[in-house]
């Protein structure tokens, strides 16, 4: 039996984190259970896991590189080295407990049907995933896996709530986010985290598959020459502890200060914990039942850490409506979810594009967001915001070419979270702002970084001017300039469009949509219907 060859019980704390460490490899005849990580890549409140470490079988964790990723958008180049990164992470901790990361490179479902094959696996357990061609391929295979007699089961892993769960009253998706929340909300909490799996035995695997394996630098994920990622790395330590510390940290620190500072770029006010909950490194329920421990530690807490917790969840649940989005209308990414966004005469401008893409817009607030993301991976909420107004609106550039770029370079780049903020603020999505509501760079600068501390770091050309003129650098006098070593036009860019000007030809721009109203489902929803993915149950 695999199990007898299992040293001593390993017990484990419920926050996930290992009291103790114990290996345990099992070369057995028994089938064994094969556990397939996706965006789940941790071992504490890993549902997939947690089935097949109860069921006491011989355990294969497999992660598979598809690089046609089931007919979804291959991961942009920042998302790849944080993936890298992370499954480097989850291999250690395997290892640490006499496992390993199998890594295997193809096909997924064909990967996967030979991987059974060979091992002669008797049970496949994974968590949901939520886009459309994703639940394709899960279903087919669940089906096809029956069918062979193994045991196949999927959990969520990723959601507080998974999107068919929550419906208006004539069964329809919400399309409000503050009634989608308060649905959510009379839900009641979701269920507690589960902690890591006590005990886990790991098969030992055959040779010619263990060969045959993958390395994690032949998958290809991280840039090599030249390789870009030193900003990266020097900003984000991947992992579960990794993530479970940031975790601990800002509900000790800054838990308090939330609601009233989050909007602060210059300021660390908020959690930084969207990177580890775009690869699953913690989940939404870790992160709830924290924030819910953390708000009632001292009795029922402050009237301040209340408020700010409710403005941290409502956070989460921005997330989980950007992810019932794409669920409910799965061409999210590609379709203006309001028709009438069809007409708008987006600008083909190259130049500004580029302008845009290197924080070289005159504009000292969108260059420092713009600056942040090419160094870090990441960039804070309420820049993201503003240089996507830019884009859209000052640019009047495509919110699709804005979405592709941070596409590619943000650390935590999610399908769902990505294209449904881009069609929030450019006035095409659901319970989107208005597309009138044009951001002005300087005013937003002077709100939320009055002293341009975000500005003099990610902006150091501009670091000598006085706070009044670091978010207008075109109004500052020759002398000015000249004190503070900056030349406009020369060592940084004068404004790309002035602002007013740019605001008319946007408004303008709106009319010409015909001031068509509505929403309409997409092409996709339409097909298949939100109704009948909820009668279906929409899991695969
Ligand atoms: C144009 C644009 C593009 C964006 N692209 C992404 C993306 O690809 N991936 C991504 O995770 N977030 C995206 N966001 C949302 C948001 O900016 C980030 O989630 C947030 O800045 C992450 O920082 P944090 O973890 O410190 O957030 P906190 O303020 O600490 O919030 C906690 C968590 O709530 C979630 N959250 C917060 N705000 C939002 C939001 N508006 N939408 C969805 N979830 C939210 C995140 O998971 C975040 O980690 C985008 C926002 C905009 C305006």
């Amino acid at each position: 039996m695999a199990r007898a060859l299992c040293r001593a019980n390993v017990s484990r704390s419920r926050s996930g984190l290992p009291s103790s460490s114990a290996s345990s490899r099992a070369s057995s005849n028994e089938a064994p259970a094969i556990v397939w990580f996706r965006d789940d890549l941790r071992l504490a409140d890993q549902p997939a896991l947690a089935q097949a470490a109860a069921s006491g079988l011989a355990l294969i964790c497999v992660w598979i590189h598809d690089p046609h990723a089931s007919g979804e958008r291959p991961e942009g180049g920042a998302a790849r080295w944080w993936r890298h990164e992370s499954l480097r992470a989850l291999d250690v901790a395997l290892t640490a407990r006499g496992g390993r990361l199998l890594l295997l490179q193809g096909d997924e479902a064909a990967t996967l049907n030979a991987l059974v094959a060979e091992t002669g696996a008797q049970a496949v357990y994974w968590n949901r995933r939520y886009g459309a061609a994703q639940r394709a391929v899960d279903s087919a295979l669940k089906a096809s896996l029956r069918e062979r007699g193994v045991d196949v089961e999927s959990f969520n892993g990723q959601l507080l709530n998974e999107p068919w769960t929550v419906l208006n009253q004539s069964g329809e998706p919400f399309r409000v986010f503050s009634a989608y929340w308060r649905a959510c909300l009379r839900m009641g909490d979701p269920p507690p985290p589960q902690g890591e799996p006590e005990r886990m035995i790991f098969q030992s695997l055959p040779a010619r598959l263990t060969q045959r394996a993958s390395t994690l630098d032949a998958l290809g994920l991280a840039p090599r020459s030249p390789d870009w990622s030193g900003g990266l790395r020097a900003a984000w330590p991947a992992g579960e502890e990794a993530a479970l510390e940031r975790l601990r940290a800002f509900l000790a620190t800054d838990l308090d200060s939330y609601a009233g500072e989050r909007d602060e770029p210059g300021d660390a006010a908020t959690s930084r914990l969207s990177p580890y909950l775009a690869v699953g490194a913690v989940s939404p329920r870790q992160v709830w039942a924290a924030l819910r421990a953390a708000q009632h530690a001292h009795g029922r807490g402050s009237a301040r850490r209340a408020t700010s917790a409710e403005k941290f969840a409502s956070e989460l649940g921005w997330r989980e409506f950007c992810h019932y989005q794409r669920y409910h209308y799965a061409d999210l990414a590609t379709r203006n979810l309001r028709p009438a966004f069809d007409a708008m005469p987006w600008r083909n401008d190259a130049a500004g594009l580029k302008a845009w893409q290197r924080g070289l817009t005159g504009y000292p607030l969108v260059d420092a967001g713009m600056r942040e993301l090419w160094r870090t991976g990441w960039m804070h909420n309420r820049v993201r915001m503003v240089v996507a107004s830019f884009l859209t609106k000052h640019l009047l550039i495509d919110w699709r070419a804005g979405e592709s770029w941070f596409w590619d370079t943000l650390v935590d780049a999610d399908p769902a979270s990505n294209p449904a903020n881009w069609q929030w603020v450019a006035g095409s999505g659901v319970d989107a702002a208005p597309y009138f509501r044009i951001f002005n760079p300087v005013l937003q600068g002077q709100k939320f970084d009055p002293r341009g501390a975000y500005v003099r770091q990610w902006v150091p050309e501009l670091a000598g001017l006085p706070d009044a003129l670091v978010h207008q650098p075109w109004k500052a006098s020759a002398r000015q300039l000249e004190a503070a070593g900056v030349r406009l036009g020369k060592n940084y860019p004068e404004p790309v469009v002035e602002h007013e000007l740019a605001r008319q030809r946007a408004l303008e721009a709106y009319a010409q949509t015909g001031k068509a109203k509505g929403f309409a489902a997409s092409r996709e929803g339409q097909k298949q219907g939100p109704r009948q993915d909820a009668k279906q149950g929409g899991k695969a």
